[in-house]
């Protein structure tokens, strides 16, 4: 029977796999700083849960693509892991974070583990662990034992191909005890994590390029000088042939477009083709003169990868359901988990080009239906007057990133591109970071510390301040009554709990029905889950 935080029993109104996200809680110890503990030797404790879980023999085994790098990860994963699926072989993607469910760390064939599976293969891992660690070698943390969780996985479901996301830096992350991947992959590297990784971009491409295996072909993308020079330097020391990959050619799409949106996913989808067609061809599936090709022609297969392929909480565009089955696409949540500097920009100007865009979906929808009325809208005393559009700001980050880093990046890029929002909302996360299942939801709204929320609310109002010039282009609402947040400003508001948020934007739309909102939700992927969680119910 699982223990409960307190060391009490659960009751048995605990379902079996809430009971496992207990257990798995219980693991879940605060991050490491450098200098806290040797990471090399906390790195080596893998190799003995791999013995004590019988996993050696089947890692070597594995057909690994093995992928880490500061922005696009996942992206290039789940890009890699579709193409490969409808090339027909068999995918394991194993990702990170989650947004809502722990499971969608664990894809069999593009589709997150079922609970059943997940059960079986969780216990099976946690009991031979606790068996057999002691106060020497003690149960693995967290993001250590998922890793473990993902070779278990995917070595027992007999996966073809396992593609393996790096979950924070390279050299001594737990997914990188794999011996010999069959291809390498280091996205766009940038500032984060610095306080664990180094502060030069030099140092942390030398933590990425950790994950380089003595002459297994890697592939990058483009990167600034001082992380390229020490990723070729790397390489060369183990005889690993490095490439770099330009972005994919939007033209060999043969006119579809990719599934996840942004400039930015071209890069990383040039990166997946190059690492599918290394895997493809040293697994004997490709001949050389095949990939010489794969520079003018994309096969068919890699194509419907790439404009299928799936993945929550980046570029996501959701309508509000609740608004939407009265007032269609009135309010319209624009998310994307960016976090970093570099990921702020790519995340504006996604969101710039996204709002215009759907201002053209709507336009054509009104004239193949001429019922479906969302650029005129009638008002209580019959007049009728064009829509306009308003861009709200919804943000959150955490509190080891810079505000005075992301904020100004987002503010510029989007002001480059003619978009100025109309207000900027601070809210904390609904979620415990540090625990999962129910443990993440905070036991009441009341108390919550809003005195970071405040920070960031201080940092956008003196760049508000600093940036008179740029005046919103928004005509309307003229005035947004901001009753429930917990402070008001001119350009902005701290609200304390995301329904509260939700509840005010669902308010102002009714009171605003010549409107269009359209709110990015960006600065955190915790904060991406919560939102989803609350707008997908
Ligand atoms: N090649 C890129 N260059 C710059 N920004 C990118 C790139 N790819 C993705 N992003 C930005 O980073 C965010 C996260 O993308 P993704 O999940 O693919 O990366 P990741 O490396 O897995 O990130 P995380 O740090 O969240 O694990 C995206 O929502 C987007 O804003």
């Amino acid at each position: 029977m699982a223990q409960g935080d307190n060391g009490s029993s659960k009751s048995s109104s605990v379902t079996p796999y809430e009971e496992a996200l207990d257990a798995l809680s219980s693991l879940i110890t605060k991050r490491t700083r450098v200098g806290d503990v040797n990471m090399e030797e906390r790195f080596n404790v893998l190799y003995k849960y791999l013995k004590m879980l019988d996993l050696e023999e089947a890692i070597s085994n594995m057909k690994i693509i093995h992928v880490a790098g500061t922005k696009g990860k996942g992206s290039t994963c789940t890009f890699t892991e579709s193409i490969l699926r409808n090339c027909g072989f068999r995918t394991g993607l194993f990702t990170s974070p989650h947004l809502i469910d722990i499971r969608e760390r664990f894809r069999l064939d593009g589709v997150e583990i079922s609970e059943e599976k997940f059960l079986v293969y969780f216990w099976w891992c946690y009991d031979r662990l606790k068996e057999n660690t002691d106060d020497n070698v003690p149960m693995p943390t967290f993001f250590h034992f998922l890793a473990l969780l993902a070779f278990k996985i995917f070595a027992a479901e007999q996966v073809d191909v396992s593609i393996m996301e790096v979950g924070l830096g390279g050299k001594y992350d737990a997914t990188n005890v794999v011996p010999t991947p069959i291809v390498c992959g280091i996205t766009s590297l940038g500032y984060d994590h610095m306080e664990i990784l180094g502060n030069t971009l030099g140092e942390i491409a030398g933590e990425k390029a950790g994950i380089f295996k003595h002459r297994i072909p890697a592939f990058t993308v483009p990167q600034p000088d001082e992380a390229m020079h020490v990723l070729r330097e790397k390489a060369s020391q183990l005889n690993v042939p490095l490439q770099v990959v330009t972005p994919l050619d939007a033209k060999l799409l043969n006119g579809s477009r990719l599934a996840l949106g942004g400039e930015h996913q071209y890069i990383n989808a040039g990166l997946a083709i190059a690492l599918c067609s290394t895997w493809l061809k040293m697994n004997g599936h490709l001949e050389d003169s095949y990939l010489k090709h794969i520079q003018h022609t994309l096969p068919e297969k890699f194509i419907k990868g790439l404009t299928t392929a799936s993945l929550q909480g980046r570029a996501q565009i959701v309508p509000d359901q609740f608004i939407n089955d009265e007032i269609p696409n009135e309010l319209v949540f624009f998310l994307d988990g960016a976090h970093s500097p570099e990921s702020m920009e790519a995340c504006a100007r996604w969101f710039s080009l996204a709002i215009k865009d759907q201002d053209q979906i709507l336009f054509h929808q009104k004239l193949d239906n001429s019922n479906f009325s969302n650029q005129v809208v009638k008002m209580h005393n019959g007049e009728t007057v064009q829509k306009k559009s308003t861009q709200i700001l919804l943000f959150n980050c955490m509190s080891e990133r810079n505000p005075q880093l992301l904020l100004p990046h987002l503010m510029k890029t989007c002001a480059d591109h003619g978009v100025y929002f109309k207000k900027a909302l601070f809210v904390p996360g609904l979620s415990v970071y540090h625990k999962v299942g129910s443990h993440a939801l905070p036991a009441t709204d009341s108390d919550v510390d809003l005195s970071w929320q405040l920070t960031l609310q201080r940092v956008w109002e003196n760049l508000m301040q600093g940036n008179k010039e740029g005046k919103s282009n928004n005509s309307a609402p003229e005035e947004l009554n901001m009753e429930m947040s917990a402070s008001n400003c001119e350009h902005s508001a701290v609200f304390s709990s995301l329904p509260l948020v939700l509840k005010w934007l669902r308010d102002t739309v009714q009171q605003n029905q010549s409107t269009r909102f359209q709110v990015l939700v960006t600065g955190s992927i915790h904060l991406i889950g919560d939102m989803l969680k609350l707008v997908k119910k």
